[in-house]
C-alpha cells in the first residue's frame, strides 16, 4: 500500500467574504498522479498556491512528507521537494533554455547536495534529454514553442530536484502532438517515483493520466475517485454542466 505523501486536513481560505477553500481535506499518495478539476473560480489555483507557500492558510493543516507546510514561503517549500508551474507562464526571455535550468540549480535544495559543476552539467544534459530538448539547450526561450515552453517550464520546476510537482493546467494551449509529449514525460516522471498534482481543465487528457481525482466546487470537495467513478458522478456532471458537461463521460475511456 503505498503511503500518503501529502496530507491536507480541514483547509479553509476566505477572501474578506468570499470563500475560497472551505473545509477541503485529501490526501494523495507518493508516486502517483493526481487530479483536481472544478469549474472556472472553484478554488483550483488558491488550493495550489496554498500548497506551495504563496498563500496561508485561515486554518487548517498541510502535511508533506511529514512536514508541516501552512506558512512556510515558497523557497522554503522547495526545501521540502515541492516543485509547481503556473497557469500563465513567465518564461526568463532573452535567455537560453539551458540558462533557465541553471536558474533554478541555484536553489538550496540542490546546492546542498551537488557542489560539483560538472555534476551539475550532466543532471542538466540528462533532464533535457529527458524533455526531449537537447538539440534546444542554446536556444533564448523567446524562439521556443508554446509546446517546447511549457517542457521548458517543467524542466524549470524538475531542475529542483523535487519529490512532488505541481501542475496548474500544463495542457493548456498545447496542440495533439505536444501533448502526447507532456502526457508521456508525465508517466516517465510518475514511474521514476515523482509524486504529480495537476490541476486540469482539459479532462480527456487528465483523466488518461491520473489514478484518482478531486473535483472541487464553491472551495469544497465535491467527489473524489477514481476517473471512472468521477466521470459518473450526478454531483460532477451537474457542476460541469453548461462547460463541457456534455462530454464528461466520454473523457475516461
Ligand atoms: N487574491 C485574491 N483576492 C480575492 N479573491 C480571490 C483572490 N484569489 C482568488 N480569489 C477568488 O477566489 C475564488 C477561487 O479562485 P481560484 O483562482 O482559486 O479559482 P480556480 O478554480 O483556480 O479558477 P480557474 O479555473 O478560473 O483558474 C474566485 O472567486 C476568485 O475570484
Amino acid at each position: 500500500m503505498a503511503r500518503a505523501i501529502l496530507n491536507v486536513q480541514n483547509l479553509h481560505k476566505s477572501f474578506g467574504g468570499l470563500i475560497a477553500i472551505d473545509d477541503c481535506s485529501f490526501e494523495v499518495e507518493s508516486g502517483t498522479i493526481f487530479g483536481i478539476i472544478g469549474p472556472n473560480g472553484a478554488g483550483k489555483t488558491t488550493l495550489f498556491n496554498m500548497l506551495t507557500g504563496f498563500l496561508s492558510a485561515n486554518s487548517g493543516t498541510i502535511t508533506f512528507d511529514g512536514r508541516e507546510v501552512n506558512r512556510l514561503k515558497p523557497h522554503q517549500v522547495v526545501e521540502l521537494g515541492i516543485a509547481r508551474t503556473f497557469q500563465v507562464m513567465k518564461p526568463y526571455y532573452e535567455m537560453t533554455v539551458w540558462e533557465t535550468l541553471q536558474v533554478s540549480r541555484q536553489c538550496k535544495r540542490v546546492r546542498s547536495r551537488y557542489s560539483d559543476a560538472a555534476i551539475i552539467n550532466r543532471m542538466n544534459m540528462d533532464l533535457l534529454a529527458r524533455l526531449g530538448l537537447e538539440d534546444k539547450a542554446d536556444m533564448l526561450v523567446d524562439e521556443l514553442t508554446q509546446g517546447d515552453l511549457r517542457l521548458v517550464d517543467i524542466g524549470r520546476a524538475l531542475a529542483t530536484e523535487p519529490q512532488a510537482l505541481f501542475l496548474d493546467e500544463p495542457f493548456s494551449g498545447l496542440g495533439g502532438e505536444a501533448s502526447d509529449r507532456l502526457s508521456a514525460l508525465l508517466t516517465s516522471l510518475r514511474d521514476d517515483g515523482v509524486t504529480i498534482v495537476i490541476i486540469e481543465h482539459r479532462l480527456r487528457e487528465l483523466m488518461r493520466l491520473v489514478s484518482t481525482v478531486m473535483a472541487i466546487n464553491f472551495g469544497a470537495v465535491l467527489a473524489k475517485g477514481t476517473p471512472e467513478e468521477i466521470v459518473k458522478n450526478p454531483d460532477v456532471i451537474e457542476a460541469y454542466l453548461g462547460r463541457s458537461g456534455g462530454s464528461l463521460s466520454a473523457t475516461a475511456s
